[in-house]
């Protein structure tokens, strides 16, 4: 198979983890006799360093023209640290997911019996967790009209939705749910806020064409407690833009580190995948960075290639480094690995595998 892949690395840890999932990817096209062609582009701050733009038309252009993107990271603290930056980062982000979009974020979470035992977080509870958060991504607050008022001191940022949005991501969060464990729980602020009464009213008027799935309902602040007292009782969690950026890295705790949490963003072009996590610039340039969330997230675009026995063997491979300890520090502090050295371990346990292609 052929596959052209637009690589959009971003700033921080986010060349560093890419590498990572590029060496994977390039051992799975030697395994399996594929050909995947990789097509560097500029995104985040490091694109307003060199063009002013941090999503340039030629980035955009680079996409459309792509199978898939492979996204790394964006953000950096010059300009989370100046609130009156007049180009940010984060909007190359928002503005390739619109572009693209990319309405449907697909986060799944679940454990590894290896690092259950260290979780901060008590072994009965979290032991079998499997869910699978089902995020809006191209609605709400973050793509409301923000701005200011009364000479600068009333800030606002919008939060609107329409049926159309959350049906066409309600439909695929129920379809997930069929081949699950049949339960969707909705996650809103419906005791407050009128967009969730809206989620509310789609999601119960699509439920008896789903009669298999068992539907409830959460509000958000109760939810984020659940997810910690007894992540066992979620399936499919369908959520709007925000609440589901929020609840799913929390989410991550269950598993063990955020580092280890990948998603599909997927919709009308060009499908995305994106570890969960940001630039996390404390660590950048240090080959500290867990790459598993990049790599796991290349994954599941081999799965959105229909190359499943290829994204099976690159969660396995995940799997073995860290069943066996071979880990970076966020998940082995006591005998960590590099984030280089981890993507050269799954890259040889692909290589050495026997698989008849
Ligand atoms: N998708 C994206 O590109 C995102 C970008 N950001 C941006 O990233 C920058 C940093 O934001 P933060 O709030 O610090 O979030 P972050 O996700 O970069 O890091 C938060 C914490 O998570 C852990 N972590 C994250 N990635 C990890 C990895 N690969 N391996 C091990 N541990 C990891 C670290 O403890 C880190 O301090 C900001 O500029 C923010 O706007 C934040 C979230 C998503
Ligand atoms: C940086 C934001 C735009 C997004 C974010 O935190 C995320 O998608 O997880
Ligand atoms: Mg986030």
């Amino acid at each position: 198979m052929n596959k052209k892949i637009a690589v959009l690395s971003g700033d921080g840890i986010g060349p560093e983890v890419i590498a990572q999932a590029i060496k994977v990817l390039d051992a799975v096209a030697q395994k399996f006799n594929h050909t995947f062609e990789y097509t560097n582009a500029l995104a985040g701050a490091i694109a307003i360093d060199k063009t002013g733009n941090p999503m340039p038309d030629e980035t955009l252009q680079v996409c459309l023209e792509a199978d898939a993107i492979l996204f790394g990271a964006i953000g950096d603290p010059k300009f989370d640290n100046d609130p009156n930056a007049k180009v940010r980062p984060e909007q190359g982000l928002l503005k390739i997911r619109k572009e693209m979009g990319l309405f449907c974020n697909i986060r799944p979470v679940t454990t590894y019996d290896s690092l259950i035992s260290k979780s901060p977080l008590k072994e009965e509870r979290i032991k079998g967790a499997d869910l699978v958060v089902y995020r809006e991504l191209t609605g709400g607050i973050y793509f409301g009209e923000k701005g200011r008022k009364n000479d600068g001191v009333v800030a606002f940022d919008n939060c609107e939705y329409s049926v159309e949005e959350i049906e066409r991501i309600s439909k695929l969060a129920f379809e997930a749910a069929q081949t699950r464990r049949k339960k969707l729980t909705l996650v809103d602020k419906a005791n407050v806020l009128e967009t969730s009464r809206l989620w509310r009213d789609v999601v119960k008027k699509m439920a008896p064409s789903y009669a298999d799935v068992e539907v409830d309902f959460l509000f958000v602040d109760n939810a984020a407690m659940q997810m910690i007292v007894k992540p066992t009782q979620f399936d499919v969690i369908l959520t709007e833009n925000m609440f589901g950026d929020i609840i799913s890295d929390e989410a991550s705790v269950i598993t063990g580190s955020l580092g280890l949490l990948a998603s599909a963003s997927i919709g009308a072009k060009t499908a995305m995948f994106e570890p969960c996590h940001g630039s996390y610039p404390q660590a950048a340039g240090k080959n500290i960075a867990n790459p598993a969330a990049t790599i796991l997230s290349a994954a599941m675009m081999l799965d959105y290639f229909k190359l499943f026995e290829e994204a099976n063997l690159v969660r396995e491979a995940v799997q073995d480094s860290i069943d066996k300890g071979l880990s970076t520090v966020d998940v082995n502090p006591e005998n960590p690995q590099s984030t280089s050295a981890v993507g050269d371990l799954i890259a040889a346990y692909i290589a050495k595998a026997a698989v008849t292609v």
